[in-house]
Formats: C-alpha cells, structure tokens, sequence
C-alpha cells in the first residue's frame, strides 16, 4: 500500500480534544424525548422498520465464568432477556436471524436451537448467518429485507461467539483415515489402515483468527495498517486507555442498559457486568510487547479487541406492526450498505470505504451525524481508518472521490466505549453497536446514528439510524 497519503491528522490531538467532552456528554446527558428537527431519512415507497429493543449477555473474556456453557445457552438467555425487557409474546416473531462465526458443529444452525431452547413458537423459523465481525448486521439487514419485501412483520436479529471452546479438529490426514475406517468392511482393512497411522495424523488442527486467503492473522494486518497510516504505539495506546476510560463511565453511569444479568449454573455469582473493561496507566500499556509483529511491532494486547464469549438479540418489525402490537421502538432503521476491498492490503478499512457510500445513499454529510459507533478491531484499525478518512490522497486514489469525507470528531465518537474496551464477541456485536447507537440518540439528544465495520475477507458495513420520536432508553 501507497505510504504517502498520510496527512498530518494526529490521532492524539484528536483524541485528547474529544475526551473530555465524549466523557462529559456519556456522563451528564439525558437528553429530551423528542429529536432535533432534521429532516426524516424515512423514504417514499420504502416501509418505515423499526428497533423496537435489544439485549446483550454482559461480554467476558473467554476462558472465564461462561467457560463451561454452550454457545446456544448464551444465545438462549439473551432471547429470553429479550422477550421478558419487551414483554414480548414469542408467538409475535415472524422469524429469527442470528449471526456466528466460528460454529459449534452440534449446533450449526445455532438461531434455531437457541429459539427452541428459548420457548419461541416452534412455528417461528429461524436461521444462521456468518459474515465475520459483522454478522449480526447482516442479521439485521437480512430481517429488514424480508420486511422491506412484504414477507414478515417482525423479526429478532442478533449474534453469537463463543471462544471458550472452538471447534478443534483432527488433522485432514487422521480426518481421512477415521473415514476410510468407518467404511471399512473387515478386521484385516480395518488393520491395514490403523498401519498406516502416523504420530503426525495426530496433530491437530486450531482455528485461527486469520484470513483465509491470505492466511495472514487479523493482527499481522493490523500491524502492517498501522505501519503504511504510521499510527504510532502512543497514539494506539492512548486510544485504548480512552475507551476503556469512556466504557468505565458508561457503566457508572448506568449507560449500558442493554446488558441483562446471567445467572450462569454453576458460577455463585450472577454475572452483571462485562469482565474486560479496565483502567490502566500510561507505564502499564508501554509495558506490553508486541502480540502479533514481535518484537517491533505496535499491537499488543491492551490496544486490541481480545477473544469474547457473548450474545446479543434485538426486535426489528415494520412501524405498523409496533403500533398494532403496542411496541415502543427507540428508532428507525435507515440506509445500510456492505462493502468490499482487497483482503491482504485493506482488511480492516471497511469504514472508511462504506461511511461515504451510506452517507451518499441517504443525502448526509458526515457533520449531520450525531453519534459514531465504529467497531474497533484494534485501536490502530480505527486510528488508521480516521487517517484515511481524512488524506486527501487515500480519497481521490482509493475512494475516487474529490474531498475527503473526513474523520469522525471523537466527541461524537463510540462515547460508550466499543469492542477494544467492552469486547468482541464476534457474531454478536452488530447488535450491541446498534443498542449503543439507538440508546447514545436519546440520551445525547441526537437524530442519525452512523455503524461502522470491518470484517475478515476484507468486508465492512456502514448503517444509519435515526432516533424515534418520544423513544426513551
Ligand atoms: C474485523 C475484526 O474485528 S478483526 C479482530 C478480530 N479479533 C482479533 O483478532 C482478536 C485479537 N486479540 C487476540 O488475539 C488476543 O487478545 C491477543 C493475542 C492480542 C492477546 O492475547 P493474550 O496474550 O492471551 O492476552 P492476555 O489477556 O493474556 O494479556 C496479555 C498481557 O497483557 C495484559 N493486558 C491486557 N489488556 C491490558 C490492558 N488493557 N492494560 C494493561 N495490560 C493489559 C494482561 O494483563 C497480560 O499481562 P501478563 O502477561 O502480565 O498477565
């Protein structure tokens, strides 16, 4: 990738400017029950959908009090959390859409077995969708598709992951010969294939956090992003330190409400909170090699999203149907648009090629939008996204636009914290970015809401969302 589109935005200028008031605005604010009179992005010909409300299991670190579930139990209790935040009757979803990326094999369609499990109408369908880091958007704009074409009225869309325990397989060798020895028909063909078995077959085979194609691991390309934006280690490391510092007091402040306790069996105590969000100081960030780069690489584990087990399931429906069935929705789901590049050299600069897209779809400039919420893969991944953004060069050559779009001021920036902070269950955070979006509207007082996203293969989604009128938290 070109090295000279690089202006001279610094992340840490910003970052500081906006800190003190995106502290100042998630602590104090509970804005007025009516929006700010823009325009309404809704459209002639299109059906109004809406977000009724959303939940999440609180976020852990994998490896610590969800370790001994099932993927489908998390997914299970943020359903039920659901049904019982609405008082919703399960009879009233037309279908359930859930997002998951690496899948427990029992449970491949895991959307179906968590609605089963959960008590929704055995008459509900409901199925599974993967799109990396983004797909329970993908559930989301899935369910507004079947709504936008007349199919169903109202729908749950969210996601899964579950990284406490990933499927582990046998390599393609052993693989091979287990299957060779299932046909076998007699002792002598089955010993003649144990013969054949090597202490190599046994080694197995891990999931990675890696691209397929490239078979470059997520944090490989984000140091090399960082490297081609020259984002410093400071600047990642200040980033960090700012979400969690930002997630901290979102959680004091009782901000994130999406959140439902869990009562995990066998854990004495309920889980309410999410288990990643910490304060560290400038020395202890400084103090951490690098993860990914070694040694001179700027990832490291504190400036990254870390692996998280979570959940999270939200109502969409068409605005008729919320009013028949008496649903209080908290906002109106926009434009939408996905987005692809070249996974080796722009992985996870999905933001920066679909804000301008969704932007210029409804008609906005990037000073209309009132709240940001970015996935943040890394803190160098959105450092390097707001520095494309804001080149002049990486506008005209990549994006094939005259003027940048220009980056997002951090005052109006994930004020709630985002995935580095709170963490990133892979099939599941869509949902909690569109929960911070709904909510941030109301109690900042705005009207549009920008999402953001990277995702594997080079991928990422921007959606706009817009407060509804009299919509409360
Ligand atoms: C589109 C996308 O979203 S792509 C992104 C996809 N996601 C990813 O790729 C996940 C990336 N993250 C990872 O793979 C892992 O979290 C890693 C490799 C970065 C780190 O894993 P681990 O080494 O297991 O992390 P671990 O939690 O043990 O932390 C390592 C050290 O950093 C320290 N640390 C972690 N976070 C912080 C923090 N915020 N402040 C200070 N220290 C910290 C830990 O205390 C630990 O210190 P110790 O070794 O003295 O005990």
């Amino acid at each position: 990738m070109a090295m000279s589109f690089v202006r001279t935005f610094t992340a840490s200028s910003a970052l500081q400017k906006g800190c003190a008031r995106a502290l100042s605005v998630s602590a104090s604010s509970h804005g007025p029950a009516t929006p700010k009179s823009k325009k309404s992005l809704a459209r002639q010909g299109l059906k109004n959908i809406v977000l009724v409300d959303g939940v999440r299991t609180p976020f852990l670190m994998s490896g610590t009090d969800y370790q001994k579930l099932w993927p489908h139990d998390l997914l299970r209790h943020s359903l039920n959390g659901l049904a019982t935040r609405i008082g919703l009757e399960k009879e009233a979803v037309d279908f359930i859409i859930m997002g998951n990326v690496i899948q427990e094999v029992k449970t491949s369609n895991i959307a179906r077995e968590a609605a089963l499990g959960a008590g929704y109408s055995l008459a509900t369908p409901a199925h599974t969708v993967t799109m990396a880091c983004i797909s329970s958007n993908v559930a989301i704009t899935t369910a507004i598709g079947y709504m936008q074409a007349g199919v169903y009225n109202a729908c749950i869309a969210g996601g899964v992951e579950f990284m406490s325990d990933v499927p582990i397989r046998h390599s393609r060798a052993m693989r091979s010969l287990l299957l060779k020895l299932n046909k076998a028909k007699t002792a002598g063909q089955r010993l003649g294939l144990l013969s054949s078995l090597r202490l190599s077959h046994l080694i197995p085979e891990l999931p990675a956090v890696s691209e397929f194609s490239t078979n470059e691991v997520m944090g490989h390309s984000a140091d090399r992003l960082c490297a081609a934006f020259k984002v410093s280690r400071e600047e990642q490391d200040e980033f960090a330190m700012l979400t969690h510092k930002k997630a901290k007091a979102a959680e004091t402040a009782g901000h994130l409400s999406d959140l439902i306790p869990y009562k995990v069996p066998g854990v004495a105590k309920t889980v309410t909170a999410d288990n990643g969000i910490r304060l560290s100081t400038p020395e202890q960030m400084a103090k951490l090699k690098a993860a990914f780069v070694k040694p001179h690489g700027t990832i490291t584990a504190a400036n990254s999203s870390y692996l998280t087990d979570g959940a999270s399931a939200c109502l969409i429906c068409t605005e008729e149907k919320a009013k028949q069935m008496g649903w209080k929705p908290k906002a109106y789901l926009r434009d939408f648009t996905y987005v692809s590049q070249d996974p080796k050299d722009q992985l996870l600069l999905g933001p920066t090629y679909a804000t301008p897209k969704v932007l210029d779809s409804a008609g906005l400039k990037m000073s209309d939008v009132d709240v940001f919420e970015f996935h943040e893969a890394f803190a160098g991944q959105i450092l390097a996204n707001m520095k494309a953004m804001d080149s002049q060069y990486f506008s005209t050559n990549y994006l094939k636009r005259s003027t940048p779009i220009g980056a997002p001021p951090m005052e109006k920036f994930n004020n709630w914290g985002g995935s580095v902070s709170i963490g990133h269950p892979f099939g599941a955070t869509g949902v909690r970015l569109l929960m911070h979006s709904a909510n941030r509207l109301i109690k900042e007082d705005g009207q549009y809401a920008l999402i953001a996203a990277c995702a594997a293969g080079g991928q990422g989604v921007g959606m706009l969302v817009e407060r509804y009128p009299g919509a409360v938290v």
